[in-house]
């Protein structure tokens, strides 16, 4: 990322965030992109099946609604009860029977005073109670989802292929399917629905009062509006994209360089990052300061809605008054002000409800379109128990981020049932691709990986691989204590006594006792606060308890000293017997003991046998323990054969 922003210096411009047009065209475009996004909200919600919840929650709308819109007209009552003459005293009386002929009867100003009082009363109760019971409802409804949503969606990150976890940077994967994204839809969705039933509620008792003056309102405005945004709208839009971008990439530099905060201080290129995010922050600056012209815009398209908004009220207000509307009462006018100012608010609402939408768009695309991804490799139903035959048959692969770059080029071997086979060859040669492979986390392109004759492909994975372990070259631990690490792979309960003879094995008994709390000692992120070496040793107790079929070690010892590396040695040449185990090794002294060998070089299997068929050759393995003969100190007893071989003895 650094480096990419590094590559972009000076070229935080426009180009990448071009705008669309907000001509009808475009309010068109954008309808036919959201609808079906919504839908798609909605339909997550699972109407069906909390249909109750849901229609409480709308009844609670609607109950809020029509209180919000009949307490302006009550409080007009009140006016043309107070100032109106008889004439409109008695149209009140009217109007007001079904609340008056039930309370304080419906002959005079003040009875009828009285019960609008007890009316606008009730509709602030009904509202306040529509408000708690809808709310409630919905929080508990949005919990329930929330819950299942999250389940389902971790559920389909974990069965997303390798090659997804290679392609996709793990903070953007986990963005995609967080449940912000979603929480705030739903939220959206309910707001707006709310919005629209007030409007409409309002807008409906706005006719009632006056026709003509709405009907001029409703249509002025969007007018006068679509005419502000075709100036203002589509720059600012646009700015808006610039500034989120560049601000996005300022927060991606953070986190890299936070996640690789040990590599930028023994390099000490702090500066090197705090000028990445300069370059980012400048360019927020740039932006907003250069075009004097696009702030006027923004600085007038802020202030123009409201304006727009209230001229056309006050123009609406003026015809209404002066020409059409002379015989208004002052309650009718009290009324219809007073309604009019909450049509204003909620238009702004549910314009700026459109705008969050809006914004949230690419990342409701990002996470749908990743929802929608269905994963290559799937399990098969094959569930025996593992004789521990592995053949690998014209394997031919290339990654998945990288499909130009053939790694494994018809590669064919056989490991039998309970024997060691190493796995020689130079660094990038493809040898701990074929351990990836073996654990099928990616499927060959050409050929096919067997197990006891049958292709991977068919292995239900949980089944193969609780009888399988893999100790890594890099070995990553939970951030949990050590006890839960160590029985990490097991499904069974695993006793104190197994977890100590592991260790012990693994030479990792005495370290772990030397923590003030033993095995319950938390390792930190991925094992930071232990050694490398130490976590080698927990990721070989850790597949000695799993107690496998198939192991396959990857430069298991790499990271132990002369002394602990002997010590561990010796306990998994024990731990091997009997197992089919693949052993990738840089240093020949860890396959002393090899029943047979490998050698790759470039994703190619060039020689595999024996080591006295091999050495009997003289070929790549020959050289390579040729080479290696300056280090035979290191081959104390590696095998029998290599030690007495005349090729050897000569060189030596
Ligand atoms: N996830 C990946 N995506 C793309 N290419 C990869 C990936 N992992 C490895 N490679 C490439 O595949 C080739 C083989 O890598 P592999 O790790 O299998 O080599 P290796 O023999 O185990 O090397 P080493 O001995 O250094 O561990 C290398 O060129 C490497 O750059």
């Amino acid at each position: 990322m650094c480096e990419k922003a590094a590559a972009d210096a000076g070229e935080f411009n426009v180009k990448q965030w071009s705008t669309n047009s907000s001509s009808l065209k475009g309010l068109v475009a954008w309808v036919r992109r959201t609808v079906p996004l919504v839908w798609r909200v909605l339909s997550l919600l699972d109407w069906r099946r909390n249909l109750w919840s849901s229609a409480t929650v709308a009844l609670c709308i609607c109950v809020r609604s029509s209180c919000d819109a009949w307490q302006p007209v009550l409080t007009g009552a009140v006016f043309n009860l107070v100032n109106g003459d008889q004439h409109e005293v008695e149209r009140e009386s009217h109007f007001l029977y079904f609340l008056c002929s039930w309370t304080f009867g419906c002959s005079g100003r003040l009875p009828l005073a009285r019960s609008v009082i007890l009316g606008l009363m009730l509709a602030a109760v009904l509202q306040s109670l529509a408000r708690v019971l809808g709310d409630g409802v919905k929080k508990e409804m949005r919990n329930k989802q929330n819950q299942e949503m999250r389940i389902a969606m971790f559920e389909h990150l974990l069965a997303q292929d390798q090659a997804v976890y290679d392609t996709i940077r793990q903070r953007d994967l986990v963005q995609k399917v967080e449940l912000r994204a979603m929480n705030e839809v739903t939220e959206w969705v309910w707001g707006i629905a709310s919005d629209i039933v007030k409007l409409a509620t309002q807008l409906v008792f706005l006719f009632a009062i006056s026709p003509l003056m709405t009907l001029a309102y409703t249509v002025l405005l969007p007018l006068v509006e679509q005419i502000v945004r075709r100036y203002f709208d589509s720059s600012l839009r646009a700015q808006m994209r610039r500034e989120q971008g560049l601000h996005n990439i300022s927060v991606s530099v953070v986190n890299e360089t936070v996640q690789m905060i040990r590599t930028v201080k023994c390099f000490s290129r702090e500066d090197k990052h705090v000028a990445l995010v300069s370059l980012a922050a400048s360019g927020i600056a740039k932006e907003t300061q250069n075009d004097r012209l696009r702030s006027a815009k923004q600085g007038l398209a802020q202030l123009l809605p409201d304006i727009t908004q209230r001229s056309v009220y006050c123009f609406c207000l003026w015809c209404g008054l002066v020409w059409m509307e002379r015989d208004f009462s002052a309650g009718d006018m009290t009324a219809y002000l007073l309604l009019i100012q909450q049509v204003g608010g909620l238009v702004q609402r549910v314009r700026h409800q459109f705008t969050e939408l809006q914004r949230r768009h690419d990342l409701l695309l990002d996470h749908f379109e990743f929802m929608d991804r269905t994963p290559q490799i799937r399990s098969g139903a094959h569930a025996e128990e593992v004789q521990g035959d592995v053949e690998f048959r014209d394997v031919e692969f290339a990654y998945p981020a990288r499909p130009d770059v053939q790694v494994l080029r018809g590669v064919s071997f056989r490991m039998a049932k309970g024997q060691m086979t190493a796995l020689v060859g130079a660094s990038g040669s493809g040898k701990s691709t074929i351990a990836a492979m073996l654990f099928r986390h990616y499927d060959p392109l050409v050929g096919a990986v067997l197990v006891d004759d049958v292709s991977l492909s068919q292995w239900d994975n949980t089944a193969l691989h609780s009888q399988m372990a893999l100790v890594a070259q890099q070995p990553l631990l939970f951030d949990t204590s050590i006890r839960n690490n160590l029985t990490y792979g097991c499904r069974r309960d695993v006793s104190d006594e197994e977890i100590e003879a592991a260790t012990r094995m693994a030479a990792a008994h005495d370290f772990i006792l030397r923590f003030p709390a033993g095995y319950e000692t938390y390792v930190g992120d991925q094992g930071a606060q232990i050694s490398g070496g130490q976590k080698q040793r927990l990721s070989i107790a850790r597949a000695v308890i799993c107690k496998p079929r198939i192991l396959v070690l990857d430069e298991a010892t790499s990271a132990l000293d002369a002394e602990a590396e002997g010590a561990v040695q010796d306990a998994l040449d024990t731990v091997m017997v009997g197992k089919t185990t693949l052993v990738i090794a840089h240093r020949l002294s860890t396959i002393r003991n090899a029943h047979s060998i490998v050698c790759m070089r470039d994703g190619v299997v060039v020689e595999c046998g024996t080591p006295k068929e091999l050495l009997a050759k003289q070929g790549y393995y020959w050289n390579l323990v040729k080479r290696q003969v300056c280090t035979l100190d290191d081959l104390s007893g590696f095998n029998l054969e290599l030690d007495q071989h005349p090729a050897v003895e000569a060189s030596a």
